[in-house]
């Protein structure tokens, strides 16, 4: 069947299941999606505390020279009490003893005796970090669905949780099919063959996305040898092949599917490149069928093999979004399908790739992102908004430029 974009996208949403769950220690649980809600078990700071290295006032001692009676440093458990008339020294971390009104850095003192002369004004609760202020008892901290980055991390180590519930990773298991495809640590290539891109293409992206990935190789373009590497994926989440879906006669990746009862969702996308890329299961597994050529099956995969990863993920943000950016170029093309256009997103404008075509590798390499042109369009002209969708976005440059806003 063949079927629009949005009609894959939906057939993917409706039909993805969300991975079961597992428990696992804080430090091995970056980039995992949280299949619980955390709240906060502890006051953050848990105790009101100088922000300074200073001294410890009473706001009627202004300008005064005030006598220094105790010193207390971070982890310090001091029973001191401020009086009036006195100053403790303290220092940046530690508890503020009671009676304690504002805290005066040391830089703002002069020394005056056995005792320090303070500002001639001081204001009430300056430089006091207060107990809660940055995270309260009982606040939701981490929501279910989201990722856990390196500040998500964070949070839970400030609660001191060592176990957390998350949802196991997608488990994907890749292979390419052809003929003349050998393996990259193959030495041997005659002049009719070439190295196998796609797996090892897929199997990184896969990884880039947080998946466990089973490499299950090259299969020749026989139905036996499709279906010997189809029955080694067959316990994996999702299925994700190169090649074979085209017309040819060499082409039998949808017999080799077929035999194992593979329910097809949709085997043709209103897409360029991509058209043939196929999507359904077999029993609990789901198959993503892409094409042969490179740079097709790289694109398809970010546009249609990232989104059943994201639904399976367990991620509360499971659609692929866009953001705005000014055409650097104009760029003119076929109307009459949905195409699919790579290019660089430098954080303002975007360039199409130069000399790009399905078969290529190269394009992608040296492109970040991609945006999605409609089947009306035939020409878009410099400085246009487009929608770009992000492949790799670490905004990085190769000169170095001002990093400060108005
Ligand atoms: N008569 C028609 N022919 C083709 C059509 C069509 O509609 N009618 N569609 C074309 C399009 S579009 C595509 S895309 C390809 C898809 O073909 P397959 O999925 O069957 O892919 P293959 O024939 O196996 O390979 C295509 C091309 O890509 C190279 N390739 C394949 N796998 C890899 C790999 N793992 N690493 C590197 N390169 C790979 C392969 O050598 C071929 O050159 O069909 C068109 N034909
Ligand atoms: O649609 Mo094909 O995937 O142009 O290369």
């Amino acid at each position: 069947m063949e079927v629009t974009i949005e009609q894959a996208l939906d057939f993917i949403y409706k039909n993805t299941i969300k991975k079961a769950t597992k428990i696992l220690p804080m430090e091995q649980a970056l980039g995992f999606i949280m299949a619980e809600d955390i709240s906060a078990t502890h006051n953050l700071p848990p105790y009101d505390n100088s922000a300074m290295d200073g001294y410890a006032v009473k706001i009627s001692d202004a300008s005064k020279c005030v006598e220094v009676t105790d010193t207390i440093f971070a982890g310090d458990n001091s029973k001191a009490v401020l009086k009036n008339g006195c100053g403790i020294k303290i220092m940046t971390g530690a508890k503020i003893p009671e009676g304690t009104e504002a805290i005066v850095p040391r830089e703002d003192t002069t020394e005056c005796g056995d005792g320090v002369v303070l500002p001639d004004s001081l204001s009430e609760g300056r430089h006091i970090r207060h107990c809660g202020e940055d995270i309260k008892k009982g606040e939701i901290l981490l929501h279910k669905g989201e990722r856990l980055g390196a500040h998500q991390i964070t949070l839970l180590a400030s609660q001191g949780i060592s176990h957390i519930k998350v949802y196991k990773q997608p488990r994907v298991a890749i292979f390419a099919s052809g003929s003349e495809l050998k393996m990259h640590f193959e030495s041997v290539v005659d002049s009719y063959q070439l190295y196998n891109t796609n797996a090892p293409a897929l199997k990184a992206r896969c990884e880039e996305l947080g998946c466990e990935v089973d490499f299950i190789g090259t299969a020749k373009d026989s139905l036996e040898e499709l279906q010997e590497h189809l029955e080694s994926a067959l316990n994996s989440d999702l299925i994700i092949t190169s090649g074979g879906v085209s017309v040819g006669d060499a082409d039998y990746t949808k017999e080799a599917f077929g035999s194992f009862g593979m329910e097809t969702y949709f085997d043709k996308v209103q897409i360029k490149p991509g058209k043939p890329t196929t999507f359904g299961r077999i029993n609990k597994t789901m198959v993503l069928n892409l094409p042969g050529n490179p740079l097709a099956a790289s694109v398809n995969f970010e546009l249609f093999g990232q989104s059943i990863i994201l639904a399976m993920s367990g991620a509360n943000e499971k659609y692929l979004n866009t953001i705005d950016a000014k055409m650097a170029e104009e760029f003119k093309l076929r109307a009459g399908r949905r195409t699919l256009l790579p290019g660089y997103f430098d954080g303002s404008k975007f360039t199409p790739s130069k000399n790009f075509a399905p078969g290529m590798v190269k394009p992608l390499s040296e492109a970040n992102s991609y945006i999605m042109i409609s089947e009306e369009c035939s020409l878009i002209k410099e400085g246009d908004i487009v929608k770009i969708l992000p492949i790799r976005f670490a905004f990085n440059s190769n000169e170095q430029n001002s990093l400060v806003s108005p």
